[in-house]
């Protein structure tokens, strides 16, 4: 479904991405992890065809390039890690712009197009909120309307830029257990950026890890998450456990390895 190749930007004269290669078949949840400033954000980008980038970047076999903007939302969903939200506009009309691709040039958006936002609204839990101002919301609030936006596109690719940050533990597994009952049932494919290493090794197939700009690894999440490898790019004291057969980060304070609490 997703195909790039020798991915390279460069922006404000500084080489951000070099060589980057993926390769996401539909159905499949990849999540780009890495430390801050690795490119994750920008190589989102690149997929959705937003910033100029050399290589080759396919999307169901068409390059984003070539896209028109309509084409593209019908293929590609995108849940920016820091959109700016109209504050007046209420969680109901913003969730509904995700109908836009849909919606003839001059004309108004059908009953199905509100059915469809008003089920994605509800499966977020955000029913109750669907008549207030975008400004009366909290970051947790926000960020699912963001998703709910997305998901209201119903193209069969999402590109979702950190979608759980702000989210407490409960609406983290809801989104998450979401999109993946999505892409198993419907066939989407799914790309996230996730800070949380165990929730990327517990959710995707696979995992790109960007250092620098570069791949430093990629493949299954237990190839991916090791203590050699997180240390190396993420700097931090770690420990690796595998409930359920994946792997689950764990950070170390140093010192505290021999003295465990009573
Ligand atoms: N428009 C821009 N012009 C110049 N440099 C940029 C621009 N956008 C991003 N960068 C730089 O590119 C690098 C990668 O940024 P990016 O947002 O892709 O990182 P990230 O891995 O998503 O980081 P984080 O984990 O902090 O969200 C950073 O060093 C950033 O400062």
């Amino acid at each position: 479904m997703i195909g790039a190749r020798g991915v390279g930007v460069r922006l404000g004269g500084r080489q951000i991405l070099t060589d980057v290669g993926l390769s996401v078949p539909a159905g499949a949840w990849l999540a780009v992890i890495g430390p801050n400033g690795a490119g994750k954000s920008t190589l989102l980008k690149a997929v959705l065809g937003l910033v100029p980038h050399q290589g080759e970047v396919l999307v169901q076999g068409r390059d984003v390039r070539g896209l028109r903007p309509r084409e593209r939302a019908r293929l590609i969903a995108y849940a920016p890690q820091n959109p700016v939200l109209p504050p007046d506009m209420t969680v109901a009309d913003y969730a509904l712009l995700g109908r836009t691709p849909y919606i003839p040039y001059l004309a108004g958006e059908t009953a199905h197009d509100r059915d469809v936002t008003r089920s994605v609204l509800a499966r977020l839990d955000l029913s109750e909120l669907a008549a207030r101002p975008l400004g009366r919301l909290s970051g947790g609030e926000r960020q699912r309307v963001v998703l709910a936006r997305a998901l209201a596109q119903q193209a069969p690719v999402l590109l979702l830029d950190e979608p759980t940050t702000a989210l407490d533990l409960g609406h983290q597994q809801q989104v998450l257990e979401l999109l993946d009952r999505l892409r198993l049932a419907d066939g989407l494919t799914v790309v996230t950026t996730l800070h949380d290493l165990t929730l990327a090794g517990q959710y995707a197939d696979t995992l790109l890890l960007l250092s620098k700009g570069r791949t430093a690894a990629s493949g299954p999440p237990g190839q991916v998450l090791t203590e050699d490898l997180v240390t190396a790019h993420f700097h931090a004291h770690v420990r690796i456990t595998r409930p359920y057969g994946r792997p689950a980060v764990h950070l170390e304070r140093p010192g505290n390895r021999s003295a465990p609490p009573g």
